[in-house]
């Protein structure tokens, strides 16, 4: 694109401190924010972040034929002739501004939604995508488990919420192909690191809002509080939506927006009611304001998911389809890979093992909760925390584990750079030890001690990693491990050695 450096100047208006720029005119092939990835005639954003500063990076983007650069530390910028360059006080709202323009994206080209939360956002956003796909409304979604263009996967995810570069090209991509809806899940990181700069919603949904992410965040105040400013990111318009179960109404209140709430409580806006459940399918009903009803039927499993389905069903109406047509696309939802996807060729051997993302104290509730509501036998739960995060959850998550099954494998998630014993260690503080408990490091063995540990009736919950393909290890160590796979496999040799 072909840009006069006046017109560069006034979109930047406000925001520049300095500017060192001697080109009338700039063609800009595209904006980069990772030195590495630098072409020629791209503009080169340098961001300071956690681990590394882009400042330090500018010589080698400039080597690479950067054309510009945007940085915000004058004092960093290398005494280079012919370095152009713009300092601007805020550098988000410049790579936010300069990517709209030349990517030629609005926030109002499109209906967006976001949704935040502890638990429960990618089944959510999934859901809203898979309900507005059938009912021939061209969707993007941006998630955890995939990033698609109405049914097309366009990149593997890398966070939860893509950076502003990222976002950008992907609100490019979809306005390229008509997109009406952006659905989109947005972590805490997130919105404290303004990775959505720019974005404004039409709705936003709060699932829940519970312990975690407390390594990133100082306490839970703050990460409560970094949540709640997404309100800040509605449009004029825009409404929000809440579980009244879960969340309190007047701490959204306060925004001045409209709140809409679901629940089991009676004063919701939409209330659930009649929730049944068998391994097979769940059903429930979901009552309007206007005293209309609509009885659900969906094959995903667990109260948790009763409240996302009805998160779902609360959106698609704002977003404007028919209630009634709404009923079948849920119906249809198949669910999110790992999230209490159950691993089929378990049921031959007479029990069921589940594969669960959980990997929060109140996701590790909800989830067992459910097992144990659908179990004649015991629950059997597989599970371990991740290295390099909220070491304070730990012992929760051994406390609920341990509540809530009858025989617990303690074993390794993704240890990342953290020693594994340690982490073990600190989960199993919050372990009853008059339970039936094993700790057995090595993840494959510990799943394949727990199924074969399973009678008839039980339920064997593998937690913490849902569809993840690798498991982590120090420095940077990546092994190929997908528990569903894993699962898989296991019980086919225990089918295969003992004739079953
Ligand atoms: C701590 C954290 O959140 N870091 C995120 C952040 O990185 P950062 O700003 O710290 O970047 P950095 O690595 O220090 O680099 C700074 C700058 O130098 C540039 N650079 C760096 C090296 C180089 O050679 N050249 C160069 O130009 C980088 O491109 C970057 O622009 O911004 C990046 C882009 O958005 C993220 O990918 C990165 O996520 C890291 C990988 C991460 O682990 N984040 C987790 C904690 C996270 O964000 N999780 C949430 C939710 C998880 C959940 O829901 O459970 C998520 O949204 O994924
Ligand atoms: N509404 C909910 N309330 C509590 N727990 C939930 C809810 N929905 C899902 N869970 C639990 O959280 C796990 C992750 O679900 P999901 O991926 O939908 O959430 P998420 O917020 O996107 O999490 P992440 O960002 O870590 O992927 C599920 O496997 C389940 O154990």
């Amino acid at each position: 694109m072909k840009i006069p450096s006046n017109e560069l100047i006034k979109l930047l208006n406000g925001n520049i401190k300095k500017k060192v720029i001697n080109n009338e005119i700039f063609n800009i092939a595209d904006i980069k924010d990772n030195s590495e990835n630098v072409e020629k005639d791209d503009v080169f954003i340098a961001f300071k972040g956690s681990r590394f500063d882009g400042h330090d990076f500018i010589l080698s983007a400039f080597d690479k034929g950067a054309s510009l650069i945007i940085a915000q530390n004058e004092e960093k910028i290398p005494t280079t002739d012919s370095l152009q360059y713009i300092i601007v006080d805020d550098i988000k709202k410049a790579a936010a501004d300069l990517s709209h323009k030349l990517f030629d994206i609005s926030p109002d080209d499109f209906k967006i939604l976001g949704v935040t939360g502890t638990n429960g956002k990618s089944t959510t956003v999934s859901l809203v995508h898979h309900i507005l796909q059938k009912s021939d409304k061209d969707s993007t979604l941006i998630s955890t488990v995939e990033i698609k263009i109405k049914d097309e996967v366009i990149k593997e995810p890398y966070n939860t919420t893509p950076s502003i570069l990222e976002l950008s090209k992907i609100l490019k991509n979809s306005k390229e192909n008509n997109i009406e809806f952006i659905n989109m899940e947005v972590s805490s990181h997130a919105i404290h690191q303004r990775r959505i700069e720019g974005f404004k919603f039409d709705i936003i949904s709060f699932t829940n809002i519970t312990r975690d992410h407390l390594d990133y965040h100082k306490d839970f105040e703050e990460y409560k509080n970094i949540k709640l400013s997404l309100m800040n990111y509605l449009k004029d318009e825009g409404k929000i939506i809440i579980n009244l179960d879960r969340l309190n109404k007047e701490d959204f209140v306060k925004s001045g927006k409209e709140v809409i709430t679901y629940g089991f409580k009676k004063n919701a806006d939409f209330v659930i009611d009649n929730y049944e459940q068998t391994l097979q399918q769940m059903k429930f009903t979901i009552t309007t304001k206007e005293n209309k009803s609509f009885e659900i039927r969906s094959h995903l499993i667990g109260k948790f998911n009763v409240y996302n389905i009805t998160n779902a069903f609360v959106i698609a109406t704002l977003f404007g389809l028919d209630p009634e047509k709404i009923i079948y696309p849920i119906f249809t939802f198949k669910g999110v890979p790992g999230r209490f996807q159950i691993v089929p060729n378990s049921q031959s051997l007479g029990f069921v093992a589940v594969i669960d993302f959980a990997h929060t104290p109140d996701a590790l509730n909800e989830v067992l909760k459910t097992a144990s509501s659908i179990t004649e036998g015991r629950i059997i739960t597989v599970f371990g925390a991740g290295g390099n995060a909220d070491q304070g959850k730990r012992k929760l998550m051994g406390q609920v584990v341990s509540e809530n099954s009858d025989v617990i494998v303690l074993t390794n998630d993704d240890p990342k750079d953290e020693d594994p014993n340690q982490i073990i260690e600190d989960v199993s503080k919050g372990i009853d030890k008059d339970k039936h408990f094993i700790i057995i490091p090595d993840r494959e063995t510990a799943i394949d001690t727990a199924l074969r540990f399973a009678n008839k009736g039980d339920m064997v919950i593998i937690a913490g990693r849902g569809h993840e393909k690798y498991q982590l290890f120090a420095h940077g160590k990546k092994v190929e491990f997908n528990d569903y796979e894993v699962t898989k496999k296991l019980i086919d040799k225990i089918k295969r050695s003992s004739g079953r």
